[in-house]
Formats: structure tokens, sequence, C-alpha cells
């Protein structure tokens, strides 16, 4: 039986594919399998036989992936599951900022009495402008970013993006009228509404500063549905009390920007949604269980993919070990050794990890070859049989 740890409320909906092999477990220090949205993992202590661990969503910034990587835990994300929930809510929040709608709204809440007159005398304070023509940045075309983009575009906005990473994929699915720049700096400028769709890393923290706010038109409105990290707050904060940025609206409100007037804070509501919440929890279950009872590893963010199929054969050795020379030969050797003989045999590798899943032809005891591939550069060993 696999134990299966939820650190956050995770959708029935992905709960209920958990096979009769799963049990949910209440402490997590005995948990095989871990599930979580947000919670912060940095301080806690990795449970001693913990295999893998699922982010029902995208930011894996609240999971300590090098410690993980290190102990050979497999951590996973569900690129995209959320994506469409956070395209939603980027473009009420470009055309609620574009009417004022969040000072107006809380205006008329104000009003006791004369109501329609009153609304009458005062509504042009709140008067705003048309979002068909303005020029959206979106910076970070991946899940998120392509879709925003795109439906930007379709509601009349001209969209100029950057990502100097950008996936296949989103080359694929992002519309051609979206002009695409070299450089960050270069579309600062342009813009009169600029969305971050970049995750939280070393390279990407405090990416909005005060030397690019100043690059940017005078009464620019930034948004932030990424994490808070990403901009410089205090620069923010200046940038809005000079008119520079007109309205932020940020994901992530915190303790300073909560109260200042034309910062809109939403609280970390991007992914909230049902059909999203769904989405990730049956990705991430689905993901963990694969791995856990075939070796299957799809979408994760530490070591890579690797998939043959379910296991039919009378036993798979799966081991994860550093991408350094003369590691498949010294695995092979000893199973030879044994006289183990390989039917299948899958090696990949991601950065400086890789994975080798092999399907054997005879039983083979695990502790025993746990202790010959103790090895240099052998990271874990498990055999599923
Ligand atoms: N507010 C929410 O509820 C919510 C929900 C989902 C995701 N997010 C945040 O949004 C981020 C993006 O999510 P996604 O699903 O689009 O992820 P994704 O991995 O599909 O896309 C991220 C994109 O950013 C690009 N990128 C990386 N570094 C960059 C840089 N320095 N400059 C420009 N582009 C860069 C990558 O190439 C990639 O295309 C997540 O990492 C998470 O932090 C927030
Ligand atoms: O990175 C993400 O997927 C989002 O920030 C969503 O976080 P949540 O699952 O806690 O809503």
């Amino acid at each position: 039986m696999y134990k299966i740890a939820t650190l956050n409320k995770i959708s029935s909906k992905g709960l209920e594919r958990f096979s009769d092999k799963y049990t949910i477990v209440e402490d997590s220090a005995a948990a095989d399998g871990i599930l979580l949205r947000s919670q912060d993992m940095h301080n806690m202590e990795l449970p001693e036989n913990l295999l893998a661990i699922a982010r029902a969503g995208a930011g894996v910034n609240n999971i300590p992936i090098e410690k993980c990587s290190e102990k050979g835990i497999v951590v996973f994300n569900t690129p995209g599951a959320n994506a469409n929930a956070v395209k939603e809510l980027v473009l009420t929040s470009i055309l609620m900022s574009a009417r004022n709608l969040n000072s107006a709204i809380a205006w008329t809440k104000t009003l006791t009495e004369n109501v329609p007159k009153t609304v009458e005398k005062n509504k042009s304070q709140f008067a705003g402008h048309e979002i068909k023509g303005k020029t959206l940045g979106v910076i970070g075309l991946g899940a998120i970013g392509v879709m925003v983009a795109n439906a930007a575009k379709d509601l009349g906005m001209d969209v100029i993006g950057f990502d100097p990473y950008m996936s296949v994929q989103s080359a694929h699915e992002l519309s051609s009228s979206v002009d695409l720049y070299e450089a960050l700096d270069l579309i600062l400028p342009k813009c009169d509404y600029i969305t971050i769709h970049v995750p939280f890393m070393e390279n990407t923290k405090e990416l909005i500063n005060e030397k690019r706010l100043n690059m940017m038109k005078e009464g620019v409105c930034l948004l932030n549905f990424s994490r808070d990290q990403i901009v410089n707050e205090e620069d923010v904060l200046k940038a809005l009390d000079s008119g520079k940025l007109r309205k932020y609206v940020t994901d992530f409100p915190t303790d300073k920007i909560v109260c200042v007037e034309d910062a809109i804070c939403i609280p970390h509501l991007g992914a909230s949604t049902e059909e999203s919440e769904e989405n990730c929890a049956r990705m991430a279950v689905d993901q963990i269980m694969d791995y856990l009872e075939n070796g299957n590893i799809t979408n994760s963010v530490n070591f890579p993919t690797c998939n043959l199929g379910v296991c039919t054969s009378m036993g798979r050795i799966a081991v994860l070990n550093q991408n350094i020379p003369s590691m498949l030969g010294k695995i092979t050797g000893i199973l030879a050794e044994r006289n183990i003989n390989i039917s299948d045999l899958l090696n990949r590798s991601k950065g400086d990890l890789a994975y080798t899943l092999i399907d054997i032809d005879s039983e083979v005891d695990e502790e025993e070859l746990k202790k010959a591939l103790n090895v240099k550069g052998i990271i874990a060993v498990r055999v599923i049989q």
C-alpha cells in the first residue's frame, strides 16, 4: 500500500483517482508521495522514505528542488493545467484597471442615500479607457503567457512579447500577430500594459526594478500573476507614488502593498477555479501513480521524462543517477554479474541528472541489488515487481 500525504486541500476529483493500492495518511513523515499546492516545504524535514512530490499547479519555488534531487525524490508539476484560469483573471484585471472598477465599486458601496443622483453627479471621476488598440507586453510566453497574448489579440489589443527560452509548443500556439522582441528592455517603453508570466528563479528575482520601471511609459499598468519577488516592491511603490505606474495588479499581496490605493490586490486566486483545481489534481495524481507503480516520469521538474509503459515483465529496476560517464555500463554490468537478462531499457538525462528504467526477465533481490549499486553517481535504486 502506497501512503500519500496532502499538504494542501486537493480537489476530490483528483484524489478519487487513487486506486485501492493507495491510502491518504495524516502524517507526512510516513509518506511515499506528497501532493501539495503552495504550502512552503523549504523548512520541512523530508520524510525518510519519500519517493515523489507532485505540485498540483505550475510554480515549484515552494519546494526544495535541489535537496529533493540529492535524495532521489522526483518532483512533478502540472504544466498548463491552470493556465486558462490565470488567463481569465489576467484579462479581468486588465479590463478592471482600464475602467477603474475597483475604486469605482468601492466608492459606490460607500453611498447610503440619493444613490442614483450621486452616481450621475460623480461618475466622471472614474471614467476609463478602452483596451482596444492599447499595447500589451507579455513577459514569459509559456502556458499562461501564450493564452493571455492570444486572448488580448482577440480583444483588439496590440500584443508584443519576450521569452528567450520559448518552447516549440508555445511558438506553435502563439498567434503569429504577436511581435516577439529579443530583449526585455526593448518592449518596456512601448507598452500600456505589462503582464509577467515567468517562474520565480534566481535569474527572475527582481526582474522588474527601478531601472526597468524607468524605461516604461508614463501611466503604465503592471500585472504580476507570477510571484511577488519577481518585482522589487519598494521600486514599484515609488513608481505608483510618482504616477509612473498607474496601477499595479498583484496576485501576491504583501503587508506593504495591500493598503496602497493604486495597487489592486488579489488573494492569490489565479488558479482558484473549480476547473483548474480539478485539472491540476487529476494530472498530479496520475503522474505520481504512474511513477510509484511503473517508475515512469512525466512532467518532472528535476528528473527527465522517461516512460516504458505499464510494467509487464518480471520486474522493473528504476535507477536515479548523476549524469556522468559510465553509469549505464556499471548498472548493466552489475545485472550481468547476477545473470539477469534485460528485456527493455530506457536511459534519459536532464542537466546533471539521469534516469534509467530497466525491464528484467527474472526476479531480483532488491536489498542485495541496492548494496551492489551503492557506487559513486547512483542516487537511488528501486525495484518494482
Ligand atoms: N497566480 C497564480 O495562481 C498562478 C498560477 C499558475 C502559475 N503561476 C506563476 O506563473 C508562472 C508561469 O506559469 P506557466 O504555467 O506559464 O509556466 P511555463 O513554464 O509554461 O511558462 C513560463 C515561461 O517563462 C519563460 N521564461 C523563463 N525565464 C524567463 C525570463 N527571464 N524572461 C522571459 N521569459 C522567461 C519560459 O521560457 C517559459 O516559456 C509559474 O511559474 C508560477 O510562478 C501563478
Ligand atoms: O504556481 C501556481 O500554480 C499558482 O501559483 C497556483 O497556486 P495554488 O495552487 O496555491 O493556487
